[in-house]
């Protein structure tokens, strides 16, 4: 049996255009997918200058005056966009310890009268003032649409990897036939891909985190990690908090819960967290986008089909870390909009108890929760 401690594996591109070293890619992706659930893309279709641009740009948008900030705070949107101070966001009951922006792609769906609370999930951006950080918005706006692509590619990927056709999860984005197509910005279905850009602070509290463990909801993140010597992100594997270090042109990119429900559990979804930089060190950031499915969709419905020897590669897998939830059908069989609804409303009471009184007196019985730290 193996002891050495398993790693992430760098997933390259490049070899895709070399048909002899395209079994090697795809068999190495369909590792990481069930045994993993973590993984770096390399030679990604996201241009490097689009990238440097939105790089250079993430400490000015965190250093712009507190009153700045303020104006666009999250607590404002009902849609929960906008800026969040340090520590205002739950995670699992706990505060983390971070400050964050939260965009999302650009919207046209309309509110109907009766339409299910999910559907306010989707709504306008809150932005800084174009003045104050020219350009910023338009940078995010192409970084944003490149990235959703680069997912759509890694989906038909992930597809092949588990011996299904190529758009077989075109159906969750609503996608025409070939998920390479490039993104339905403006899709008739609500969708709504959260993307987000974090700061995590120095403190001098080693046991303090800039975010609590947790799963990832959604599909697929594709996180953008801003070099940094310290450790940040980090991975539950056999047990044990492995380092994602940052690899310079390259995303960290997860699996979320969603992903893994409708592959049988064969797509693990995995614990993370980001622990944070002693005092005094520069911040860490980081920019991850949660690749949104559509709100309507009701993933028990869902539920792909896959050849038994691909099944049993599941029973194959070594790590036994529990996974929870991929039984949890009555959670699934609700659309995919409540479950992530439900979840803005745990991370945002302060949202809900504005927006939402009455999922608030249902989520938060007791009151406002009282800002807590993990550990
Ligand atoms: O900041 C990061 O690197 C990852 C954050 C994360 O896991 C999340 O926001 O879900
Ligand atoms: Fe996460």
């Amino acid at each position: 049996m193996a002891t050495s401690l398993p790693t992430i594996p760098v997933l390259d591109l490049a070899l895709l255009s070399d048909d002899t070293r395209r079994p090697e890619f795809i068999a190495l992706l369909r590792h990481a997918l069930i045994n993993i659930g973590f993984l770096y893309l390399k030679n990604h279709s996201v241009s490097q200058k689009v990238i440097d641009r939105l790089v250079e740009y993430i400490p000015r948008l965190f250093d712009l005056p507190q009153d700045v900030k303020d104006k666009i705070l999250m607590a404002n949107s009902p849609h929960f966009m906008g800026y969040s101070r340090l520590a205002s966001e739950f995670t699992n009951g706990s505060t983390d310890h971070r400050e964050q922006f939260d965009f999302g792609t650009p919207y046209e769906v309309q509110q109907k009268p009766g339409d299910p609370d999910y559907i306010k999930f989707c709504g306008p951006c809150q932005w800084p003032d174009e003045d104050l950080i020219p350009g910023f918005r338009e940078t995010l706006e192409d970084y944003l649409l490149q990235v959703q692509n680069a997912g759509y590619q890694l989906m038909s990927l992930f597809a092949e990897a588990l011996q299904l056709p190529s758009n077989a999860f075109a159906k969750f984005y609503d996608l025409p036939e070939q998920m390479q197509s490039r993104a339905k910005e403006r899709c008739s279905s609500p969708r709504r891909s959260p993307w987000r850009i974090t700061m995590y602070p120095g403190v001098d509290d080693p046991d303090m985190l800039g975010n609590t463990p947790h799963f990832d909801a959604g599909f697929v993140t594709f996180v953008l990690q801003l070099p940094n010597p310290h450790p940040g992100l980090q991975v539950q594997l056999d047990g044990q908090w492995i380092d994602a270090t940052p690899i310079p042109g390259t995303f960290t990119v997860n699996i979320g819960k969603s992903l893994e429900y409708v592959t049988r559990g064969l797509a693990k979804a995995t614990y993370h967290r980001v622990v944070l930089p002693p005092a005094g060190a520069t911040p860490r950031y980081s920019v991850p986008l949660f690749q949104g499915i559509s709100l309507n969709v009701r993933l028990a419905d869902e539920v792909l089909d896959f050849p038994p020897e691909i099944l049993r590669l599941k029973d194959l897998r070594g790590d036994t870390t529990e996974t929870n939830s991929t039984k949890d059908n009555e959670f699934y069989s609700q659309p995919s909009g409540n479950i992530i609804f439900g979840r803005g409303i745990k991370s945002h009471p302060d949202i809900a108890e504005r927006y939402y009184p009455d999922l608030f007196e249902q989520y938060f019985p007791n009151g406002m929760p009282k800002k807590v730290n993990a550990y």
